[in-house]
């Protein structure tokens, strides 16, 4: 029987990061988790523990830091590619990096309706992402939303699916839908405005979602993708998963009071999980394998 070394990498994950500019009176912050994973020929130390060819992950972490203070961390995406290029370009045994940043976002608080200049709240679970991959003078990037938690009130039905014996659930014409959204985006061309970008899809995920009139998630899915793909060009593929998150009506006929489709119980598990991917028939080379997490 012969044993082999299969796909392997490595790197630091989730360091986490955060940056105050302070140009002025006023702030401004970056909150940013930041993984790097670097791939190439790493025999040797898995095999003999030769470590010539180990850019440490303590050095991946440090060059993290250092870099937001060597130039302004900007954009996700440009970050993540500065970083990634300095990564590929350290020895020559490293021949593909992929660095992944959450940017967590902050509002400014608040006092006497005017924004403060350097005091901040948390702006609640949505988190923007992105993932580059670099090799060689190739470069991939695939960007994001997570915990997008959205829900509207009417607008949805769910219906006409097939009855057997261990089907209990009743059809409906008016139910709440609701979802948090992981979203992820491969781009294509260069010279993109990151930032645009990100706001625009955004944008239009929302509307979908709020004005296409549902006949199940799965449709809701297909439309958010099919409309961010029709608005932005430089997507060449769209994936989301959306978490069901099930709102039941309360049968209050016990209390002797009718439910008009106005009182719930919000389920957290089991949630139906709806997933897929909407892309363009004529989108560019893929590049490197990438999933939604
Ligand atoms: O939009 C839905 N899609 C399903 O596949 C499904 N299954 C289910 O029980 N409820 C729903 N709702």
């Amino acid at each position: 029987m012969a044993i082999t070394l299969g796909p392997n990498q490595y790197g630091k994950a989730e360091v986490r990061l955060v940056t105050v500019r302070r140009d002025g009176p006023v702030h401004h912050l970056k909150d940013l988790t930041v993984s790097t994973s670097l791939r190439g020929e790493l025999a040797a130390t898995h095999l003999t523990g030769d470590n010539a060819g180990v850019l440490a992950t303590d050095t991946q972490k440090n060059t993290v830091y250092a870099f937001a203070k060597e130039a302004p961390v900007g954009e996700i995406e440009d970050f993540g590619l500065r970083l990634a290029r300095h990564f590929t370009g350290m020895q020559d045994n490293i021949t593909e990096a992929r660095v992944k940043i959450d940017e967590h976002g902050w509002d400014r608080i608040a006092v006497g309706g005017e924004p403060h200049d350097h005091a901040f709240s948390r702006s609640g679970d949505e988190r923007r992402t992105t993932a580059v991959t670099v090799r060689g003078d190739r470069a991939w990037v695939v960007s994001g939303i997570d915990g997008l938690t959205l829900l509207k009130s009417t607008g949805s039905e769910f219906h006409g699916f097939p009855r057997d014996q261990y089907t209990t659930l009743a059809e409906t014409g008016d139910r709440i839908l609701a979802t948090a959204v992981t979203a992820r985006w491969r781009y294509q061309g260069g010279d993109i405005d990151w930032a645009a970008s990100h706001g625009e899809i955004r944008r239009v995920m929302l509307e979908t979602f709020a004005t296409k009139h549902s006949l199940s998630l799965q449709q809701t899915l297909y439309a958010m993708g099919e409309a961010v793909l029709t608005a932005r060009e430089e997507v060449a593929e769209v994936r989301l998963s959306l978490p069901n998150k099930h709102h039941f009506l309360v049968d209050l006929s016990p209390f002797g009071l009718k439910n008009d489709n106005e009182v719930f119980y919000a389920a957290d598990r089991p949630y139906g999980l709806i997933e897929g991917t909407i892309l363009r028939d004529d989108a560019e080379d893929p590049g490197p394998a990438w999933d939604l997490h």
